[in-house]
């Protein structure tokens, strides 16, 4: 019986299980057994009909649990409105629904209640803080959820308030009395904001943080139980936890029965042959609640392992089906656009099973107003040395133009990690200029030479990046590396930056500047300290305290001008709205992580215009790297960007014209070229220039005429 509405939805459930005979075993396990690709027509077909045959039948089952949650939700809407007592003085409803008479095939007309309830919403009482309407609709879904023993997943965009929604939902299931023991898992570097979060809108909830040595964490494992009272109310603790020690501790953790289960950046778990998906099918849980902001990046087969998440028993195994859907079809040409379409009907149906279980707003559907945001793609030039060492490494020739240095050569260090840097003591218009006293120039004699010539791909982004990332000069007899103002001259990117960086700072802007690579930050935070730039940094190696402190500097240390972020590591669930410029220095295969970085300062608390820089060596895999990142984008944009899971919104995939128009878009407002000079003020003020922003929306490909540059169309 359920313990909030009074309702039985199990045997509903069951009975809709049954009524849905699935042959689900032998569709899947004849598609797992060899590779699409090498099958002959006719075992081709065959396979296609199968799987076809599972996901018709689970899309009537889908169908079913649809209508069900309609009518469960309007139950939970008319029980608060009766709650609040004010229905007949201040709503005016007019639509009579009863859900009983209601059959499966009937829309339910329930904006009008669900206008009522968000007019007359309460939300839980030990939620400290405002839900926006968007909230409380997010909550109403969550719960109805909850009240039918389903599996959900939250992908609002990112900045959205997911967490907040989660935490709402946390005090709403304390209210109800419910016991626990509660789990959160979320990757290492979203546990502080979880912590925060938590401390700023539920401070009567007590957390308990499952982290530490192993002789800590058994301490800790005693208290998961520990009930505490507020008021009246009976209160269980929340566990936090981290992905790592979950895959760790399975052992002990699967010993309790978990009544909630949020999973923080569940797009971790979008290959469903991990460990850490392994874990969680081994859990006694009533419900799981999964949190992304990214749900499809790379492609179906995560869309698979979506289904396999929110229903095991249906969605057993992934294999071969993501051959049906290759990243290729997305690349470029409008003729792979038919592959596409002839894709559809599969991907039409996995969308339509997914859509009561997937609840998705984007930024833009919200009343969110946040202040516009510009990316800015910008390409810089390849320096001589670059150009030599990209062109002996195509050539294979490495080896031979390093001969020569090789006596002297010694074995690349990895460069102290610094903490913090020396105040500067004044800025100029192009310069920060340094207390303390300059390096001496020093004639480099030694070099240290990194070459990994197992992958040349590496090779290639490293001496896009900086040619000292394979090729860097020391100090003579010291093994460190030479820092002098040709740390800047050798890499196109490191003159773009150095320029960049000098006038956002006399600006009073804040930047938020990511790298994929940890070794190509140690060369930035290099760089940043021989300009005097006070900066924090956050990386993999980090743990939570020292990431907490590197936050709250950056927060709220007015000089600390810049934080360096590992894309990978950091991306994720920060909040950094005291920065309003990100520069993506290289871009991740992924746009997915691209995105998430950015979204870290484009969020709710954000007052400002955000400016988003990207840079992109030209002529090199820099290049190839957008492109590929773009190609996912599309992919993504056509399965979930546009709004297909707002259950408001019907779907539509096959139409082609809107295909076309998603597959030619730009994810950039304005592309720029720089022809190798350096950049004059006059160029770096139009480059910086904000202004388009400050009362309007950005506009799309911006044209500018600056004399170095040039925007690409
Ligand atoms: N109702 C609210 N009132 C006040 N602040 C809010 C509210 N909702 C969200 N925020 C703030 O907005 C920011 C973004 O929220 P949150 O981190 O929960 O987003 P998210 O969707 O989980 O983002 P991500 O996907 O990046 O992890 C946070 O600083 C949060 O405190």
């Amino acid at each position: 019986m359920n313990e909030t509405t009074g309702m039985d939805s199990s045997d509903e459930i069951d009975i809709l299980m049954e009524e849905s005979p699935l042959d689900v075993g032998d569709a899947i396990q004849e598609d797992n057994n060899s590779s699409l690709h090498s099958m002959d027509n006719e075992e081709r077909e065959k396979r296609y009909k199968n799987l076809l045959k599972l996901l018709q039948n689970s899309n009537k089952l889908s169908n079913a649990f649809d209508t069900k949650l309609k009518n469960c939700k309007l139950q939970i809407i008319k029980k608060e409105l009766e709650k609040s007592n004010k229905v007949d003085e201040n709503v005016p409803i007019k639509v009579e629904v009863d859900p009983n008479t209601v059959s499966n095939n009937q829309p339910i007309e329930n904006e009008e209640y669900e206008e009522c309830y968000l007019k007359l919403f309460k939300q839980p009482i030990l939620f400290n803080g405002t839900l926006k309407n968007y909230q409380k609709e997010g909550l109403l879904w969550i719960r109805t959820l909850f009240e039918n023993g389903l599996n959900g997943i939250l992908a609002d965009d990112m900045g959205l308030g997911k967490t907040i929604q989660a935490i709402a939902f946390l005090c709403f299931l304390s209210e109800m009395g419910i016991s626990g023991p509660l789990l959160v898992i979320a990757p290492l570097s979203t546990i502080p904001n979880w912590l925060s979060e938590f401390s700023k809108f539920a401070p009567q909830l007590k957390t308990l943080l499952y982290h530490g040595k192993d002789t800590q964490r058994s301490d800790i494992r005693s208290q998961f139980n520990t009930n505490y009272k507020v008021g009246n109310l009976n209160c269980t603790c929340i566990v936090i936890t981290t992905y790592e020690i979950l895959r760790s501790d399975i052992q002990f953790l699967k010993k309790y029965h978990w009544k909630y289960i949020t999973i923080d950046e569940g797009h971790k778990l979008k290959n469903s042959l991990t460990l850490t998906n392994k874990c969680l099918r081994e859990f006694d849980c009533a419900n799981k609640l999964i949190l992304t902001g990214t749900p499809i990046q790379n492609n179906m087969n995560e869309l698979w392992t979506l289904l396999n998440v929110l229903m095991p028993q249906l969605f057993n195994d992934v294999k071969d089906f993501s051959s049906w859907f290759v990243i290729d079809d997305f690349y470029g040409t409008n003729d792979r656009i038919i592959n596409i379409a002839t894709k559809d009907e599969i991907l039409d149906i996995i969308v339509k099973i997914l859509k009561p279980f997937i609840l998705r707003r984007q930024k833009t559907e919200t009343d969110l107003n946040l202040p516009p945001k510009k990316e800015i793609v910008i390409y810089a030039p390849i320096t001589e040395l670059q150009h030599k060492l990209y062109k002996a490494t195509l050539s294979k020739e490495m080896n031979t133009l390093l001969n020569k240095e090789l006596e002297t050569q010694s074995e690349l260090e990895v460069l102290p990690k610094r903490k913090c840097v020396q105040s500067i003591e004044r800025y100029t218009e192009t310069r920060a200029i340094r207390k303390t006293e300059p390096i001496q120039k020093v004639e480099p004699k030694d070099m240290a030479v990194s070459l990994v010539f197992l992958n040349p791909f590496i090779q290639l982004k490293k001496i896009s990046n900086h040619p000292y990332l394979v090729h860097m000069p020391l100090i003579p007899g010291e093994k460190k590396i030479l820092v002098d103002e040709n740390i800047v001259n050798a890499s196109g990117k490191f003159l773009i930056l150095d320029a960049m960086l000098s006038k956002l700072k006399l600006l009073g802007h804040k930047v938020l500047l990511f790298s994929t690579m940890t070794q190509l930050l140690d060369l930035i935070e290099e760089f940043l300290i021989f300009r005097s730039y006070q900066y924090t940094r956050l990386d993999g190696t980090m743990d939570i305290a020292d990431r907490v402190v590197a936050i709250t500097t950056f927060t709220n240390d007015p000089d600390c001008f810049l934080m360096l972020i590992s894309t990978r590591a950091g991306g994720l669930g920060l909040n950094l709205t005291a920065a309003d410029t990100v520069i993506i220095f290289d871009s991740d295969w992924n746009p997915q992580c691209d995105l998430q970085a950015q979204d870290r300062c484009h969020r709710i608390g954000q007052v400002k215009p955000v400016a988003v820089y990207r840079l992109c060596t030209k002529s090199t895999v820099d290049e190839k790297i957008l492109a590929h990142a773009a190609a996912k984008r599309k992919l993504e944009k056509i399965v979930i960007g546009n709004g297909t899971f707002n259950r408001s919104t019907k779907i539509n995939l096959s139409n082609i014209k809107e295909l076309m128009s998603l597959l030619e878009s730009s994810d950039y407002d304005q592309q720029i070229q720089s022809n190798g000079f350096i950049l004059s003020d006059e160029e770096l003020d139009s480059l910086l220039d904000r202004s388009d922003m400050v009362n309007s929306k950005p506009k799309a490909n911006r044209t500018q005429s600056a004399k170095h540059f040039e925007v690409l169309t």
